[in-house]
């Protein structure tokens, strides 16, 4: 067994890991990476960017059959499946090659192969070859798939996004488990290929929307195009030759029975803290088996453990991961002199189409009688409109007697942008008046937000502070 003694141990070469271990040696201290898979982050080998690629080619078919409203028609339009994958497979290896690459020069001493897990506090075993002795541990250990029990057994019928990207074409039918993220995201890419795409939600939750004016208008948006099946059932799904046979209830309680090529799980992930040994470090786990951390220090309680990134299940998404990376790397090669690091506001956008974007407070944590909604639909708004996007809607959040902006929910066009910049207003602190000094330039896609903007500045002035959702939607400029 070799023997090692370093200064911070990382497990974990993703996102979160790649940027602690950075963060580590900007201290000059003696950093080790531990990787017990392959080399190229989950981002880019299997999540953010595939995903993205594959949405792009959905853009580009949908683009063609879109152009029909504004009288243009292009004839024989064809997906070739194997292009498609081609393409995303080039350039996810692309992707993942430039990690791959800094990972290469990283010094050979550096970079420990194999699966840690805990002897105790301060010593990991890597595989059975090395035992490394850590004055401090960042765990970046991310997250996995989760399959419920009900769909195993389904054999190569079975996929999760893990196998997606590996396509060398697309398939025919598939039926799609979840509507979080994943499933609405990959769903609808498939759909808009081609393919025959059924996404099953057990309950009414799209993209973990939690405020029900945004989510009753998200439902109508996607259902107008795709085959959305909320709150209903599968009661089995069984294999039927080289297809799967799937009997679902819908909510009405009609019984179906339907064949598909493949099921795919998209039914949430789960940090991977299994054999890690963490019941031998001492440090304070939750029933689900997480360590107990402090969120600006990522620091397990006292201890000199820090967890980033997926693992910790806080915010799974990339920027998060770096930003808990950096903060865990550098409070690891301090200690025992920890300092809270910058953290963001809660933001996540998903690349469905239009985007569903959530920022700032949540709906479910506004303060009753303390806040209103300024509310926008595109249905009529001018530039929308223009562009044949018209649907959606943007409710913004202000605090009573501060008129602060604290939040944001949305389904609309183009709502990666107007996220950001209502992402950097809250983080800004902003005020409402404040934001609606800036200039909007004519006809954009954010003079909905101004509109949105206004109804939360003339609800703020008739002060009266909103005790459940603003239903009614004023229509944008
Ligand atoms: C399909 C999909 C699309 C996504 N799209 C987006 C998006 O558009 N935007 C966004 O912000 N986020 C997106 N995400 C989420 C984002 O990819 C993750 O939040 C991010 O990659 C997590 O990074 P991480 O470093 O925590 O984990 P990872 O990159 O998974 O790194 C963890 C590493 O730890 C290794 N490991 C685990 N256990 C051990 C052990 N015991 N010993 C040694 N090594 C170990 C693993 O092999 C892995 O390489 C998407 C995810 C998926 C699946
Ligand atoms: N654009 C993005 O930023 C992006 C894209 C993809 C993924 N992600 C990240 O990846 C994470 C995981 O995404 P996800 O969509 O898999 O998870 P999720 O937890 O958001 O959604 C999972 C869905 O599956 C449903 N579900 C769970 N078990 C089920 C069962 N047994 N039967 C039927 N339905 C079931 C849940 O009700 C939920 O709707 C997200 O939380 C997000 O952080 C982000």
């Amino acid at each position: 067994m070799n023997q090692m003694t370093v200064d911070v141990a990382v497990i974990g070469a993703g996102s979160a890991g790649l940027t602690a271990y950075r963060a580590a040696k900007a201290h000059d201290v003696r950093a080790v990476l531990i990787e017990r898979g392959p080399y190229g982050t989950t981002c880019a080998r299997v999540g953010c960017m595939p995903s993205k690629l594959l949405i792009a080619a959905a853009e580009a078919a949908h683009g063609i059959e879109h152009a029909r409203g504004f009288g243009i028609h292009a004839a024989n339009v064809h997906v070739d499946g194997a292009a498609v994958m081609a393409r995303v497979k080039t350039e996810r290896d692309r992707f993942a090659g430039f990690v791959i690459d800094y990972v290469d020069q990283l010094s050979s001493e550096d970079r420990i192969r194999g699966h840690a897990k805990f002897i105790d506090s301060h010593r990991l075993q890597v595989d059975d070859h090395t035992v490394i002795d850590a004055r401090s541990v960042v765990i970046a250990t991310g997250s996995s798939p989760s399959v419920p029990q009900e769909l195993r057994g389904l054999g190569d019928r079975l996929l999760t996004s893990d196998a997606v990207f590996d396509w060398d074409t697309l398939p025919q039918s598939i039926a799609v488990i979840g509507t979080g993220a994943i499933g609405l995201e990959l769903g609808q890419a498939l759909h808009r290929l081609g393919a025959r795409v059924t996404l099953f939600g057990r309950s009414k939750m799209l993209a973990q929307i939690d405020d029900p004016g945004v989510l009753a208008v998200a439902r109508t948006c996607l259902a107008d195009e795709l085959d959305l099946r909320l709150e209903s059932s599968i009661l089995s799904a069984e294999r039927d030759g080289n297809a799967v046979r799937v009997h679902s209830r819908s909510r009405d309680g009609t019984e179906r029975t339907e064949h598909f090529e493949f099921i795919l799980a998209a039914t949430g992930r789960k940090p991977n803290i299994q054999h890690l040994g963490l019941e031998r470090t001492g440090i304070e786990l939750h029933e689900n088996g997480l360590p107990v951390f402090d969120p600006l220090t990522m620091q397990c309680g006292e201890s000199a453990i820090f967890i980033a990134g997926d693992a910790n299940n806080e915010r799974p998404l990339l920027h998060e991961a770096t930003d808990q990376g950096r903060i865990a790397g550098s409070n690891a090669a301090r200690y025992p002199h920890v300092q809270p690091g910058l953290r963001h506001i809660p933001f996540s956008i998903a690349f469905t189409d239009p985007q569903i974007a959530l920022l700032g407070q949540s709906y479910k944590s506004l303060q009753k009688g303390r806040f209103v909604i300024g509310s926008t639909s595109f249905d009529d708004q001018g530039r929308s409109r223009v562009m044949l996007k018209n649907k959606g809607v943007l409710h913004v959040y202000a605090e009573t007697g501060s008129s602060r902006f604290i939040g944001a929910a949305m389904i609309a066009p183009h709502a990666e942008h107007l996220a950001h910049l209502l992402a950097w207003a809250c983080q800004s602190r902003m005020t409402i008046p404040q934001m609606l000094e800036l200039p909007f330039y004519h006809p954009v896609i954010e003079e909905g937000l101004r509109s949105a903007l206004r109804d939360a500045k003339e609800k703020l002035m008739r002060g009266i502070p909103e005790i459940e959702h603003c239903a009614d939607c004023t229509p944008g400029t």
